[in-house]
């Protein structure tokens, strides 16, 4: 037996639970907990992929609650109608407050939150058509043809089914060509928008489709607890249920699915017999409960960050295997390639960029060029301006003036998803892999601008085709640099040197005309550099053109081509690695020279260069 088959086991026994003769008061528990996990399901992913933290989950469980609480009231509609309103007025709001909300950063972002939550919770509170603080009674039961979910023990099966459809949908998400961008954007967990974007993915557009899905989500949830309660008031939609639903997300195991549920049944179960308990210890009644949770919350915090799911999760290892990883398809037909320059032809133009911060030049109108199947070097000592010539090229840095032009078409003042849309892939130097996601899913990132599967066809399990393309795409490329054998281990797990390879497996995997490398070699022991100068010999061979910004001289002199060298923002030469390594003026720059004028001799030398490490020397090999 496998875990995915207890998974299925539990789920057949949950929904059986009703037709069992147990209590009724276990049906209402569940019943509960069914519904909070809907919600809490929204916040593993908002805030545990996502990062965004959200207290304002409750308020849109109160849109749905409430649009058919007035549609089937007030209007005499069919709750049916009520449920497609609520998600539609959820999906317009959801869009409005996430486009104001989800650029914000850091504390805004929760504060926001809070403030549109208690909006709306007065707002519905002070409504007359809302039956203000009394809300609204009477709401009839749900009914499919003759078939009425009246009772507890039937709605019980329609709470489920919603909350095990909502787990796989999430699930499926969370493995798909989205759901890998998703996961990327974890500010808390080392990721951030840089990354996805040079894959070509809108960061934005993500993090607003994670915020609607997750309202849509506690809408349904709404929707069905109006129709269990049969009446709806303000109470459970305001900013405290907004905060323990977030309790809930945090105890359970916020990045987990299993998280949800798991958070979701112990503060319910814990809230009840804490109501018992507590009044008898500290004696009169009160919502004692809130303290204990509140202490919990902060031990859970402390002890167990992941929260609780993954513990369990763990326990259940030892004794069922996990879940082993999907095979690949080879044979699955090959995604689609972009057709590349013919070797010479003009490949990227770059015309007197200058980037200035403030009064600082840091790139003082640099120019050089490279054709279809050239490896160029671009050196010069620290300070020289070499990273921000590439954040320019890229599409990280805006220039302040000049021109950038990728296959003859200008990209300059285009965003780095553009660039890469252009055919301009690159690596980072301080590596940025998701490190809890395996190599190959790292790689498959890299496949992002050639499929096309969104979120509602992830959810509904429609892009496994296109999944398995990508999949198999990223094997190649892992084959490619020699890292197949560790294609289902997490990258976390990786050392620094095949980490550099795994992000240029990804940059391969978007089928670049043009490959940027940004210091490959930086951090690396000698053995991992030989790896990787072998895996950048193998691609030269196939004839990918590269442009590599490198700090180690040896390893730059015996790959490349030609050399463009800045000093102090500025070109200072441009030759064959033999011309610059004979070059004085180069020699100068690094080492100092007696003959340097006076201002430059005064200047520190850079950090980290000096003859024994960074020598112009190649005979120096294996020192750096
Ligand atoms: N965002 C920024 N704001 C202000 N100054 C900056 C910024 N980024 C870079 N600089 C300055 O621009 C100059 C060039 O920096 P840059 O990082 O491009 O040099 P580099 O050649 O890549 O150096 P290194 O080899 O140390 O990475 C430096 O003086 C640096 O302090």
């Amino acid at each position: 037996m496998q875990r995915s088959h207890l998974a299925a086991a539990s789920a057949v026994a949950l929904l059986a639970l009703p037709f069992a003769p147990v209590p009724d008061f276990w049906i209402t528990q569940l019943n509960y907990i069914g519904l909070f996990s809907l919600v809490v399901l929204g916040l593993v992913l908002l805030t545990g992929v996502g990062g965004l933290t959200s207290f304002g989950q409750a308020a849109f469980a109160g849109v749905g609650a409430y649009a058919t609480g007035y549609l089937t009231t007030v209007m005499g509609l069919s709750p049916w109608l009520g449920l497609v309103a609520g998600l539609a007025i959820t999906l317009v709001l959801a869009l409005a407050i996430g486009a104001l909300t989800l650029r914000m950063s850091g504390h805004y972002l929760p504060l926001a939150t809070i403030c549109w939550c208690l909006a709306l919770y007065y707002l519905i509170g002070n409504l007359e058509a809302l039956g203000k603080y009394d809300g609204l009674l009477g709401l009839p039961a749900l009914t499919v043809g003759d078939f009425s979910f009246q009772s507890e023990r039937r709605i019980y099966g329609l709470i489920w089914v919603a909350a095990l459809l909502a787990a796989v949908g999430v699930t499926r998400l969370l493995d798909s060509r989205p759901g890998r961008i998703m996961r990327a954007l974890n500010t808390n967990r080392g990721g951030g928008s840089t990354m996805p974007e040079a894959m070509g993915a809108s960061t934005f557009r993500h993090k607003l489709t994670m915020f609607v899905v997750a309202a849509l989500l506690a809408c349904v949830s709404g929707w069905l607890y109006a129709h269990m309660q049969r009446s709806v008031n303000p109470s459970p939609f305001g900013i405290k249920f907004g905060i323990e639903y977030l309790f809930m997300a945090v105890l359970g195991g916020i990045g987990t699915v299993g998280g949800a549920f798991t958070g979701a049944a112990l503060v319910k179960l814990a809230e009840d017999q804490l109501k018992v308990v507590l009044p008898l210890v500290f004696g009169g009644s009160g919502n004692y409960e809130i303290i204990v949770f509140g202490v919990v919350l902060v031990l859970v915090l402390r002890f167990a960050p992941e929260g609780l799911w993954p513990l369990i999760s763990r326990l259940i290892a030892r004794w069922l295997p996990a879940r082993g990883s999907r095979a690949v398809d080879e044979h699955a037909p090959r995604l689609s390639a972009r057709s590349h320059p013919p070797r010479g032809a003009a490949l990227l133009e770059v015309r007197q960029i200058r980037k200035q911060f403030g009064g600082l030049t840091a790139v003082n109108d640099i120019s050089f060029s490279i054709q279809a199947g050239d490896i160029v070097g671009l050196i010069g000592p620290n300070g020289a301006g070499k990273s921000t010539t590439f954040n320019l090229i890229s599409g990280v840095l805006p220039l302040t003036s000049g021109e950038v032009r990728l296959l003859g078409q200008r990209v300059d003042g285009r965003g780095s998803r553009e660039i890469a849309r252009a055919g301009l892939s690159r690596t980072f130097q301080h590596v940025k892999l998701v490190p809890d996601m395996t190599v190959l899913e790292n790689v498959a990132l890299g496949c992002y601008l050639r499929t096309q599967s969104g979120t509602a066809a992830a959810m509904l399990g429609l892009d496994r085709a296109e999944e398995m393309q990508a999949r198999a795409e990223a094997l190649r490329q892992l084959r490619r640099i020699g890292l197949e054998a560790q294609a289902h281990e997490l990258a976390g797990n990786l050392a620094l040197g095949p980490q550099r390879l795994v992000e240029i497996a990804r940059a391969l995997a978007s089928d670049p005309s043009l490959l940027l490398l940004d210091e490959p070699a930086a951090g690396l022991r000698h053995k991992e550099k030989q790896a990787l100068a072998e895996v950048l010999k193998q691609l030269k061979a196939e004839g990918l053109s590269l442009l590599l910004v490198e700090h180690d001289m040896d390893f730059v002199m015996k790959l490349t081509d030609r050399i463009v060298v800045m000093e102090f923002g500025r070109w200072l030469m441009e030759g064959t690695p033999a011309e610059v390594q004979a070059s004085p003026a180069v020699r100068a720059a690094y080492l100092g020279a007696d003959d340097l004028p006076d201002e430059r001799r005064a200047a520190p030398k850079p950090a980290g260069i000096s003859s024994g490490d960074r020598s112009m020397d190649s005979s120096n090999e294996g020192q750096a």
